[in-house]
């Protein structure tokens, strides 16, 4: 287990009030908690150390650093967001473990709904563990929000009174440690998950406006989410958090995540070079890589019977051919994991990991089977909606969705065009933009109809639409689409993304990747990358 992770779970288990009982039913200490038990205590940390357990995290921690603010500074509520594994949870606890701070922390997996919620994060406040001398009940029952602000309050101007008088004596009694200041951060993990909780966006709202319904800039609070900031935008009035993302790592952020650490860095770099690439493919998931490596790299080792050696080239070959044979199947056992949702997996988990992960082989074979061609047309045109700026839409298609004209058109207005093309780009490599219903819809209406022409082809596989109880729909393309943007979210291809603050119409994005978009787009012989706005 990673060396944060362990310290993850020892704080978790330091505070195991923090959890539903399932996560931890029995506290190890015996000790009553304290307000010191709000923070990671001696277990300290330096920022160096933090940087070095988390490569390819550098910015993300000064950013965080850097929004958390000075002690005893109040802080704008903050959204730290990314797919799975991007280590947004780990990233967030050892900083606060680096600064010092007390915090409560709930994860929405495991308090899975409000009462559970609430009920965790009060439980932390008011220092109480649920254990068997009180019945593993929680200190206060909880599940309304309005009951919960007037609760949290109370507990909030405990803990920070507590805090206020230690904040004198720590220091004299405690000179070597960090002092914990007067502020008390709230840490609500995976909130994407309440979307799919009855009464879920109501939840949410309450959540995004705690700041500002409690008014307490002692607290500070931050969100983590599977799901970009914009999924939850309502214009109800409240601050929106200031957002940090984790992306995806890259081939090379991997091979230091899993070089740090190993006793024999040479004899890892060989193995790592042996496999990988082939698995970043497949998924780019620290957790399913770090238990799959670790059992490769035991093969890897087998006819070693020194391991310290620095493997020459011959006889990187030699590891190479015995650990062969295992590489195939363990790339299997990885593919069928990450592309299919785990048991017990909530739908908002799964949606999550469909939008994220880099490659959805599976879901790709679903969609062949399952998807229309005016679906395929529509997840590709709000694919384009998302990539390419709005001012091209006019010079990518016309009404014919005639490419030729493309050339034309840009050479005319090539220069005035190109500053705003290179903003709008810009804003465009932060990650898929929203689009207005129309935008879609005007889109569609163009690549549908150069696309007819491949209509024959499809034909062929229509005996397979045809099996799944779908219907032929050649002629006819525009019928049912409103249904089929609607399917499309259900699905998570594309999602709502709040309103226009000015129009105040729906927007949607897309949250297909590049290369699921570009299969989809072979399947119908659509040329996409030729509608592909690149640099
Ligand atoms: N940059 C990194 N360096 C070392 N370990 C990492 C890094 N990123 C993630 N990990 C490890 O990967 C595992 C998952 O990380 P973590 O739970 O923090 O990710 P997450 O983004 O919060 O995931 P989820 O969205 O699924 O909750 C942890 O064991 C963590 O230590």
């Amino acid at each position: 287990m990673p060396k944060e992770e362990s310290s993850k779970v020892t704080r978790r288990n330091t505070r195991s009030s923090a959890s539903v009982t399932v996560e931890n039913p029995e506290p190890i200490e015996s000790h009553p908690p304290t307000i010191d038990d709000l923070t990671f205590g001696d277990e300290s940390i330096t920022l160096d150390a933090v940087v070095s357990d988390f490569p390819g995290r550098r910015s993300q921690i000064f950013d965080f650093i850097r929004l958390m603010g000075p002690l005893d500074c109040p802080t704008l509520p903050i959204m730290i967001y990314g797919g799975a594994s991007t280590g947004k949870t780990s990233v967030v606890l050892q900083v606060l473990r680096h600064l010092n701070r007390p915090f409560v922390y709930s994860s929405c997996r495991t308090c899975y709904n409000p009462r559970i919620l609430f009920e965790s994060i009060l439980n932390q406040l008011l220092l109480h563990r649920k254990c068997s001398s009180n019945g593993y009940s929680s200190a206060k029952r909880c599940d309304k929000p309005s009951d919960f602000v007037n609760l949290v309050r109370e507990a909030l101007s405990n803990v920070i009174k507590t805090l206020e008088s230690a904040s004198g004596t720590s220091r004299l009694n405690k000179p070597d440690e960090k002092p914990m200041g007067k502020m008390v951060y709230l840490i609500l993990d995976n909130v994407d998950l309440i979307r799919d909780w009855d009464k879920g966006s109501m939840i949410l709202q309450f959540l995004f406006s705690l700041d500002s319904v409690l008014k307490m800039p002692q607290l500070g609070i931050v969100l983590i989410s599977g799901l970009p900031p914009d999924v939850y935008y309502s214009n109800m009035g409240y601050t929106d958090p200031i957002p940090i993302f984790f992306p995806e790592y890259s081939e090379e952020d991997l091979r230091q995540i899993f070089l740090r650490n190993q006793a024999n860095q040479k004899l890892y770099s060989a193995f790592l070079d042996a496999v990988l690439r082939s698995f970043c493919r497949v998924t780019r998931r620290v957790e399913e890589l770090s238990t799959t490596f670790s059992s490769l790299f035991r093969k890897y080792c087998e006819p070693l019977d020194d391991l310290g050696i620095s493997p020459n080239e011959d006889m990187k070959r030699r590891l190479y051919s015995h650990l062969k044979p295992f590489i195939a199947p363990c790339l299997n056992d990885v593919f069928r994991i990450s592309s299919h949702p785990h048991d017990g997996e909530t739908r908002g988990e799964r949606r999550q990991k469909v939008s994220f992960s880099s490659e959805n082989r599976e879901e790709l074979k679903i969609l062949d089977f399952h998807m229309s061609t005016s679906a395929k047309y529509l997840l590709i045109a709000a694919f384009l909606a998302s990539r390419n700026p709005a001012t091209l839409d006019a010079s990518m298609f016309d009404s014919t969705g005639g490419m030729d004209n493309r050339k034309r058109k840009r050479k005319a207005s090539e220069k005035s065009m190109e500053k705003k093309e290179i903003a709008e780009q810009e804003a465009v490599m932060k990650g898929p933009g929203s689009f207005p219903l129309e935008r879609l819809l005007a889109i569609f209406q163009c690549i549908a109809s150069v696309g007819d022409s491949s209509f024959g082809e499809e034909k062929e596989g229509e005996e397979e639409e045809d099996a799944t109880g779908y219907e032929r729909e050649n002629n006819n393309l525009m019928s049912d689409i409103l249904l089929q943007v609607s399917s499309l979210c259900d699905a998570n291809f594309l999602i709502k993304s709040g309103s226009c603050p000015l129009e105040g119409s729906i927007r949607y994005r897309s949250m297909v990747s590049e290369d699921l978009a570009l299969k989809v787009a072979k399947s119908l012989s659509f040329p996409l990358a030729k509608y592909l706005y690149r640099r």
